[in-house]
């Protein structure tokens, strides 16, 4: 079912069109990531739906009732919008304890004190904070902070909760863990949330979609691995995995078969560009490090590059590979000598783009 209905929000901030377009939808019992780079406007669309922004075009309806109509000029406060709002920093007040930030917004509304009591010790159950009541939050981990933000959003208990990069002042680990835990108590609950994150591993780990932002506009959606392993643009493959990118010239084209080489070599590929590409023209292949499979016997299929350096990584190594200007990381599990070495690259996996920084 679906919970959240955007379509064509519009912002515009210091007279610079911030949003330029934003639909999508989000459906109940899943997470809806919104990944992009630093100033794309993951925040500011957040924000539109929790309405501590007004945007001037579009429409916003959660859970059936619409909370913002640009052309009718009706705009809900959030208070009215049936969301939960978990911030970066958690904002939770150092001189209340546990259970009075958690219930401070449902005694502001007015709900009775032991119902207050009830909703409140129910939630930090739920979320392992019920023996930490009565602390306050200097005396709590960050990762227990960041637990009882989480419990203040959802004892409203909201349709929607918006996450503004909830985890990014978790140490690595913690932040791994949250991950898991945080999806399955949005499945467990039934709601809808919506993930800021700047961090694809996040994104990838957590959302069942994922909205990727460029420059004010969702560039392109869908489910992880379909994102992952079916980008429609370089922005959207280069922002995602480990990747190699090279520059060089088309050589040959037959539909989406291209050849594109460099100095001193030459790789064939896949053109991803819509408008395709033509001969001689500049172009840039990504392809994953993990698309690279190094051997050390000559292989048919393979390119012959010099090996610079194997690096130890802990659980594999990473090989420095070089040809003519063609510079490439891989992977491997051991340790391989300096020197001649083959690289076997799937042309599906070697994906040309039109070089537009040219
Ligand atoms: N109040 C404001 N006035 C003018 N410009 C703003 C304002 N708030 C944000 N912007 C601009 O809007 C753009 C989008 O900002 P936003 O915070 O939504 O991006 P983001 O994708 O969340 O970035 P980050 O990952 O760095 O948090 C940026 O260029 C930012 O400078």
């Amino acid at each position: 079912m679906t919970e959240l209905v955007v379509n064509n929000v519009q912002k515009w901030l210091g007279g610079l069109q911030i949003l330029k377009g934003a639909s999508f939808t989000a459906e109940r019992g899943s997470i809806v990531a919104l990944l992009g780079a630093s100033g794309s406007g993951k925040t500011t669309l957040l924000r539109c739906v929790a309405g501590l922004e007004q945007p001037e075009v579009g429409s916003i309806v959660i859970g059936g009732k619409t909370v913002l109509d640009g052309e009718k000029k009706l705009a809900l406060p959030p208070e009215q919008r049936n969301i939960g709002l978990v911030f970066q920093s958690y904002a939770l007040w150092p001189h209340r304890t546990v259970k009075e930030n958690v219930g401070y917004g449902l005694k502001l509304r007015g709900v009775n004190p032991s119902d207050i009591g009830n909703r409140v010790q129910a939630i930090l159950d739920r979320l392992g904070l019920g023996h930490l009541a009565d602390r306050y939050p200097s005396q709590l981990s960050g990762g227990q902070q960041q637990r009882v933000a989480i419990c203040r959003a959802l004892v409203y208990e909201p349709r929607v909760l918006l996450l503004d990069e909830p985890l990014s002042n978790l140490d690595a680990k913690l932040r791994e863990e949250a991950r898991y835990w945080i999806r399955k108590l949005i499945l467990d609950l039934e709601i809808c949330a919506i993930l800021v994150t700047h961090d694809q591993s996040e994104a990838l780990a957590a959302a069942d979609n994922i909205l990727l932002l460029q420059d004010g506009r969702i560039v392109q959606q869908g489910g992880p691995q379909e994102i992952y392993s079916n980008p429609n643009s370089f922005y959207s493959a280069d922002f995602l995995g480990a990747n190699n990118i090279v520059k060089g010239k088309i050589q040959t084209v037959d539909g989406k078969a291209a050849t594109i080489g460099g100095k001193g070599w030459s790789l064939n590929g896949t053109v991803r560009e819509a408008s395709g590409l033509g001969p001689a023209e500049e172009a840039r292949a990504v392809i994953r490090v993990e698309q690279i499979k190094v051997t050390d016997a000559p292989a048919n299929d393979g390119i012959e590059m010099d090996l610079d350096d194997s690096i130890y990584l802990g659980d594999r190594w990473e090989y420095r590979l070089r040809r003519g200007d063609f510079v490439a990381k891989a992977h491997g599990t051991k340790q391989m000598a300096t020197g001649k070495v083959w690289a076997q690259i799937p042309p599906e996996s070697v994906w040309v783009f039109a070089d537009a920084q040219k």
